[in-house]
């Protein structure tokens, strides 16, 4: 297997014979396709649109999937089928990310607090993070968590309270129902949620149609 080493200096997968190999060597790094795996799941991947903050589009237009490795997403299984029994179920705005797609919201961003520095690679680049919200399963609307998707501002941080005590219930039951699976928050996102790195899980710029060969 090659690796590939950024312009910010890390180590990457960009050739999908070389993800495969990973695979062969150990089966948890499987990408899994959420949809194929989780039924009822919504997608609006963002950023295959331009209803993004950078207002850019950022995956081929066309991007219908998206992946997590095999633990995180069988996790993320468990977290629909507990939504569900509620009458709740899961809105994906995006999980894995290629991580010149990383690149480019850092040179926009330049805040750690609000997309990964490249120099250490993001969750999304390992297909280990996933940003996501609660939809009601009957009216299919999003709860209202008090900012959208990609609000890069102090209302969107976890201790946050200047809020009716209806947000803050919405956000509370998503990041006990993500902790409870085994997903961690990050205190700046309140959709933001990610898996260990416990296997050493690489960095991956590969494009989404190689992926779901
Ligand atoms: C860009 C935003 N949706 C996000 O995912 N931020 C975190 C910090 C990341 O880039 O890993
Ligand atoms: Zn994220």
């Amino acid at each position: 297997q090659t690796t590939t080493v950024s312009k910010y200096g890390v180590s990457l997968i960009n050739k999908p014979a070389d993800y495969q190999l990973t695979v062969r060597n150990d089966s948890a790094k499987k990408m899994v396709e959420l949809l194929k795996l989780i039924p009822g799941l919504v997608y609006d991947l963002r950023y295959a649109t331009t209803n993004n903050f950078t207002h850019l589009q950022l995956y081929v237009p066309a991007t219908r999937f998206t992946f997590l490795r095999l633990p995180a997403a069988r996790a993320l299984a468990t977290v629909q089928k507990e939504l569900n029994s509620r009458g709740y179920g899961l809105k994906i705005f995006d999980a894995y990310r290629p991580y010149s797609v990383t690149v480019k919201f850092w040179e926009l961003i330049l805040d750690e607090r609000y997309v990964a520095n490249p120099v250490k690679g993001s969750g999304h680049n390992r297909g280990l993070a996933v940003d996501c919200t609660i939809i009601d399963l009957k009216s299919r609307r999003e709860l209202d968590m008090g900012t959208g998707f990609d609000n890069f501002s102090d209302t969107a941080h976890h201790n946050f309270t200047a809020l009716p005590a209806a947000v803050l219930d919405h956000r509370k039951l998503l990041k006990e129902v993500m902790e409870k699976h085994g997903f961690n928050k990050l205190d700046t996102e309140w959709w933001h949620f990610y898996w260990s790195n416990d296997r050493g899980y690489e960095v991956l710029d590969i494009p989404f149609e190689e992926l779901v060969k």
